[in-house]
């Protein structure tokens, strides 16, 4: 299927909690790929981390939705509404829901070197390109990892995704620009009781719907 809409960056994470540095790599690589928005996917739970010490999906959408202000970036907590977990499913159904949209799936490079952990990563790849972004003291084992062993072949530079350049998959473009050492586990590190400050935050219901992003027509 051919998509020619509005080109998408998905950023998932665990935003636990957001912070400048998802900010900056988001507009970044927004500017860098000419994408026309990016969308935070705000993760129930990462299938790979515990589930101690994160704060409660609601409030965690919370403090994304105050760091992602008066920028093109769209907070969602989709997975949520779309009982996935897996990032597999959930860029499976988004492109079924969002068929004339382009997207390309964003992660720091901490990612791609733990990328050969998770679900069918191979299909993850064949289905949407993979932009990666740097991000201090993880490149080298991004570079080493066996998911780029695979994914080496299928490297693109940044000129293919720009000026309406054609989106296949697999592709892997990696964005290179000022490091930010940002992270949530420093803040968490300099504030322990951030997530318990928030145990109780927002605890009935979902995490409202409009944070999730309308659903459109499926005919392209
Ligand atoms: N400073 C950064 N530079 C590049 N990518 C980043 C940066 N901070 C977060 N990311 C990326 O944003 C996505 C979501 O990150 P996440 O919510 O896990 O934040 P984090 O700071 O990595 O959290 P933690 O320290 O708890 O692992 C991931 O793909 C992560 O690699
Ligand atoms: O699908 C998987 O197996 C999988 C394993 C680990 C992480 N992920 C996703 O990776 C994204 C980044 O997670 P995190 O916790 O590092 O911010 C987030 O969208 C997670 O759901 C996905």
């Amino acid at each position: 299927m051919s998509r020619t809409g509005p080109r998408i960056g998905l950023l998932g994470g665990s935003f636990n909690p957001a912070h400048g540095g998802h900010r900056r790599v988001s507009l970044f690589a927004k500017e860098a790929l000419g994408l026309d928005e990016v969308w935070w996917l705000v993760s129930p739970g990462n299938p790979l981390k515990p589930k101690k010490g994160m704060a409660p999906l609601a409030a965690r959408v919370a403090a994304a939705t105050a760091q992602a202000k008066r920028a093109p970036i769209r907070v969602t907590a989709i997975e949520r509404e779309l009982g996935t977990r897996y990032t597999v499913d959930t860029l499976r159904a988004i492109t079924n829901r969002f068929p004339k949209r382009r997207f390309v799936w964003l992660m720091g490079a901490d990612n791609l070197a733990q990328f050969h952990l998770w679900r069918d990563w191979r299909g993850i790849a064949r289905r949407m390109p993979i932009a990666v972004i740097a991000r201090p003291g993880y490149d080298a084992e991004a570079v080493a990892s066996p998911a780029m062993a695979w994914l080496r072949r299928f490297q693109r530079p940044l000129s293919s995704f720009r000026n309406g350049g054609e989106w296949s998959a697999p592709a892997l473009v990696t964005l290179r620009f000022d490091p930010d050492p940002r992270s949530a586990t420093a803040i968490r590190r300099a504030d322990p009781d951030w997530a318990s400050r928030h145990a109780g935050f927002s605890p009935r219901d979902q995490v409202t719907h409009r944070l999730i992003p309308a659903r459109e027509e499926t005919t392209t």
